[in-house]
């Protein structure tokens, strides 16, 4: 079988395929490589021969998981590398080798479920939002902070913002102007959030008109799937691209 990783700034999202790549057997989120081998642990019935893996850590990091998977697995493993063009996709940045490598695989995903033009937004540690054109062209895209950097940058960075996470949650019951500090902070966030999704969706539609789908991905995605009620939810839209960008064999 075949394991598949998506190492983000935050989380290590992982699935294991049946050999023909297609069949997910099993899958999960875990916060460090030793949950990830604990959650593998009972791996022996997977029999992993191969491994993909795309990630947005340091080198070192990278390197220091794939050493533990072949030494628990024996399995060989293979990275997504970054690409000037592929699948039909002309890499935007000025300089390719630096557009986030789960930016690039989602949007080589996003452009193959669309056959055309897509707006990918992509809600994880960083928010971002990347262009593709309906020629393939990748026009660029933005980056912003995620909802729990931005509510953490007031938490560490004010002295009366203090609240649990309880109270956050509760907090989102409504978008109501706050009553109380974790309202103001929550609803502010997430206002910030939805009003950060629907400029996206003005400069698409400046681009493209109706012409072009929107990808919502990422752990808080659902955070705005309100706001893009036409959206296309595809929590495993990186792995889409991983698919692409590391073929079998
Ligand atoms: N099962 C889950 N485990 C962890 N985080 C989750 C889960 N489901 C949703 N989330 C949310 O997803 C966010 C992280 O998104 P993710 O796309 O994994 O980030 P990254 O790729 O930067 O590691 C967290 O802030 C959390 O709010
Ligand atoms: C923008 C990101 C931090 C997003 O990471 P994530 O939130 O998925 O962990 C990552 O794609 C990255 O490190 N990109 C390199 C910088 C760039 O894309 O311009
Ligand atoms: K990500």
């Amino acid at each position: 079988m075949i394991l598949e990783l998506d190492c983000g700034n935050s989380f290590i999202k992982w699935r294991v395929l049946r050999a023909d790549g297609v069949t997910t057997v099993d899958g999960g989120v875990v916060s460090s490589d030793s949950d990830l081998l604990v959650s593998l642990s009972n791996a022996e019935k997977f029999q992993l021969k191969k491994c993909r893996l795309v990630s947005v850590r340091t080198p070192e990091e990278t390197d220091s998981l794939v050493a533990s998977l072949v030494d628990a697995y024996g399995v060989s493993v293979t990275r997504a590398m970054p690409a000037r063009e592929m699948a039909g996709v002309k890499n935007g940045y000025q300089d390719y080798e630096r557009l986030g490598l789960d930016r690039w695989l989602a949007l080589l995903g996003g452009f193959h479920l669309a056959s055309g033009a897509c707006l990918v937004l992509d809600f994880g540690t960083a928010i971002t939002a990347d262009f593709v054109a309906a020629d393939g062209e990748h026009l660029g895209g933005f980056i912003c902070p995620g909802m729990p950097l931005m509510r953490n940058q007031l938490r560490t960075h004010t002295r009366r913002i203090r609240y649990d996470d309880m109270a956050a949650e509760r907090a989102h019951e409504s978008l109501a102007p706050g009553r109380t500090t974790v309202e103001a902070v929550e609803r502010g966030c997430m206002l910030m959030l939805r009003g950060f999704v629907l400029t996206q969706l003005e400069l698409a539609q400046q681009y493209w008109g109706k012409d072009f789908v929107v990808f919502l991905t990422g752990g808080d995605a659902n955070l705005v799937s309100g706001v893009v009620p036409d959206a296309r939810v595809v929590p495993d839209l990186v792995f889409v691209g991983l698919a692409m960008a590391c073929p079998l064999s």
